[in-house]
């Protein structure tokens, strides 16, 4: 043990001897390397023994107790003695989900999903380690489950499925407190928060206090894919009530039962939170989760500039849309170069759609020149479809909520007169859906650069409000991508409109979640379309056999190729904030990362089986870029001015390097 912290304490001295000279960056690269492997083996200090530590998922390591540690920690007899290797653990714990499955014989079903979900979640709770290491090994077949699809439904079962606390909870009602509530958190170092306020969880709608789930799932896949420490993770909801009737109305809803704060109120308890996190933390990321897209713009522009965070429905999903159309352009056999020729109509214009449109926007005006013309005329490839409450009906949706100081039956009488007159003006409004032009009224002032000219729109045979099948017919386009979070809005007739797309190799992105949201399933794209599209989808689906010996490949387009290595690479660089630039490296790393003949085969995304390799890549991309615009101001050992001097291969050694795994530590006790 002792040689161990002398190797240790050598290795530390040694990378500050060489940070004072900082003449060499490869041996102090060399020396870091050599620090991280012992720290890797370096026993872990417990204060505590015996069932505390069986008790303890940090610590417990199962039936993988050695017996000399079993002596140490007062274990023996406490366990099966039988002695297992992490791998029999796991093969234990996959026999155990196996019979869950001949169980569930009828296929996939939502009990069965949840079933797997508890299973693992279990887990979870118990030995930490070991889930990280079922998770990593075997990430295509659980991250279905602790992410997109299953969390949603967890989502929504939340307050049911509700055993032991993960994450924290700030409530409208722990305003003035938050400050100090932070402090309740038992880890000293935090590196990574994903928060929500379950408004607009996946496309289920406002889930309220039980879109927790979605910041667990989340930082689960930045332990798994960015190999982030998960004693750094806080997943964290901020409840500010819901507008959900059903939640409001559920005598077992775990949250708030109060509608939904707005206006300053709310913006007050989001920069409450956010003071007191980066005042405990001041070195934290901040990934902004599944907001609704009133606020999502709005706290973003708010908070950019002054925080280390990002929105990842906004910027996360822009970066993976975009390497996927780049990917679309290179399927077609062209370079990348001609993106901007490309035609792309977007159903659904909300915080994702919005996103992606101006991250394009601006992607083809870079190739164009990236001079005002060239913004203009990349404006001019896209065509927008989206179906918006009218103003009035909002209002008449908010005035419920401002009664509720009335008498009770006061309360009821208007809530429902009022309802009732929003659902009659709900049903108006979808006649004003379709094509967003400028002719259209209250458009959102994010959807409003990319509303069509009048007059141009009629030269190509549309009008305002035009459907969505009529635009497919008219512009046919290269891409029909929907980000609308209505399922099967990619319909019979709007798919064989497509059929008239004048690309040699039309692409499909349906990329709602979670399935049933999925604008179109690829059975129905391949069938319809032809078999010589590019198909992607937000949530994961089979490939589709082809039935002539060809497969067509379904890709997984969802901003998990993105978050994680955005997260990352912020961490390891530094950087104050979390630039343009970053994210554009990070959406081009990913776009290069398949090989030409993958994307000639239709494959633009990589498996999740990769997702481990293409996050350590977009993190070194992301590094690479923060350095270059002097945002790195270092990480640890790594201080600005050594980054400085990394190489390419360095820079990707040195993210490596930080990768968390999950390997079982020595555990030692003293007496506390
Ligand atoms: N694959 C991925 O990585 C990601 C997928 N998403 C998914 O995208 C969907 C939308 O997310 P957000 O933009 O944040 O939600 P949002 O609620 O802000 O936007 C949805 C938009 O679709 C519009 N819409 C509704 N019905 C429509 C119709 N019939 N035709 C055209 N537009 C219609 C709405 O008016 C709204 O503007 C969700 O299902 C979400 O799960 C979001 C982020 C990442
Ligand atoms: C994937 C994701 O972030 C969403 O569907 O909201
Ligand atoms: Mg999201």
């Amino acid at each position: 043990m002792s040689n161990f912290s002398n190797q240790i304490r050598a290795s530390s001295s040694l990378i500050k001897r060489l940070r004072q000279r900082m003449t060499n960056p490869a041996a102090l690269m060399q020396a870091t390397r050599h620090f991280t492997t012992l720290e890797g083996h370096r026993p872990t200090i417990v204060h505590k023994r015996s069932l505390d530590i069986l008790h303890d998922p940090w610590f417990n390591k199962g039936t993988a107790f050695s017996m000399t540690e079993r002596d140490r920690l007062d274990l023996r007899g406490l366990l099966p003695p039988n002695v297992m290797t992490s791998e029999q653990q796991i093969q234990r714990f996959k026999a155990d989900l196996k019979r869950l499955e001949v169980q569930a014989r009828d296929g996939p079903s939502d009990p069965y999903a949840l079933a797997k979900w508890r299973i693992l979640n279990r887990l979870h709770d118990r030995n930490e380690t070991m889930y990280y290491q079922v998770l990593i090994a075997h990430i295509e077949e659980y991250a279905p489950i602790v992410y997109t699809p299953t969390v949603g439904l967890v989502c929504q079962n939340y307050s049911g499925l509700f055993r032991r606390p993960r994450g924290m909870y700030f409530s409208a009602e722990d305003r003035g407190e938050m400050m100090s509530m932070v402090y309740n958190w038992p880890a000293e170092q935090v590196d990574m928060i994903v928060v929500t306020d379950g408004s607009r969880i996946l496309g289920l709608g406002d889930l309220g206090v039980q879109g927790i789930g979605i910041a667990i799932g989340k930082l689960d896949l930045y332990v798994a894919a960015a190999g982030i420490n998960p004693q750094r993770v806080l997943p964290v909801m901020i409840d500010v009530g819901t507008n959900n009737e059903k939640l409001l109305k559920d005598p077992l809803y775990l949250g708030l039962q109060e509608h939904r704060l707005d206006g300053d109120e709310y913006i007050a308890v989001i920069d409450e939170f956010m003071e007191a996190v980066f005042t405990r933390w001041p070195h934290v990321i901040v990934q902004f989760e599944d907001f609704q897209s009133k606020w999502a713009f709005k706290l973003l522009q708010r908070y950019r500039n002054t925080y280390r965070m990002f929105n990842d429905d906004v910027q996360g999903t822009a970066g993976v849309a975009i390497a996927g159309l780049l990917g679309a352009v290179r399927a077609q056999g062209r370079p990348m170069i001609d993106f901007p020729k490309q035609k792309i109509v977007v159903a659904g214009a909300g915080s994702a759609g919005i996103g992606v449109l101006n991250a394009a926007r601006k992607t083809m005006a870079r190739m164009l020149g990236n001079n005002e013309s060239a913004f203009e005329s990349a404006g001019r490839q896209f065509w927008v479809v989206d179906a918006k409450l009218s103003l009035l009906a909002r209002y008449c949706k908010t005035a419920v909520i401002d009664l509720d100081n009335l008498v009770e039956a006061l309360r009821i009488f208007f809530s429902y007169a009022l309802s009732i007159i929003g659902m009659i003006i709900e049903l108006v409004a979808l006649y004003t859906q379709g094509l967003i032009t400028e002719e259209r009224e209250n458009i959102d002032p994010e959807a409003l650069p990319f509303a069509r000219k009048v007059k141009e729109a009629s030269r190509q045979g549309l009008r305002e409000g035009a459907s969505l099948a009529e635009v497919v017919r008219e512009v046919k386009p290269d891409v029909l991508l929907g980000l609308s979070a209505v399922g099967g809005l990619f319909s019979k007739e709007v798919l064989e409109a497509l059929k008239g797309s004048t690309s040699t190799r039309p692409a499909i992105f349906a990329m709602s979640n979670p399935t049933k949201n999925a604008e179109c399933t690829p059975e129905e794209a391949f069938s319809i379309v032809g078999d010589n599209i590019l198909f992607a989808s937000g949530s994961p689906f089979q490939d589709v056999d082809l039935g002539n010996g060809h497969i067509g490949h379904c890709n997984q387009g969802n901003n998990m190729y993105l978050f994680p290595g955005i997260g990352l690479g912020t961490l390891l660089s530094g950087s104050r904030i979390i630039s343009d630039g970053m994210l554009q490296a990070a959406a081009e790393c990913l776009a290069e990362y398949m090989a030409e003949e993958e994307v000639l085969n239709g494959i633009i995304y990589p498996s999740t089986s990769r997702i481990r390799d293409i996050t350590k890549e977009v993190a070194a991309a992301v590094v690479k870029e923060a350095i270059k615009e002097d945002l790195a101001e270092g990480y640890r050992e790594m201080d600005a001015r050594e980054l400085q001097k990394l190489s390419q291969e360095e820079i990707v050694e040195y993210v490596k390097n930080n990768m968390w795994s999950p390997d079982y530590p020595t555990l030692v006790y003293r007496r506390d």
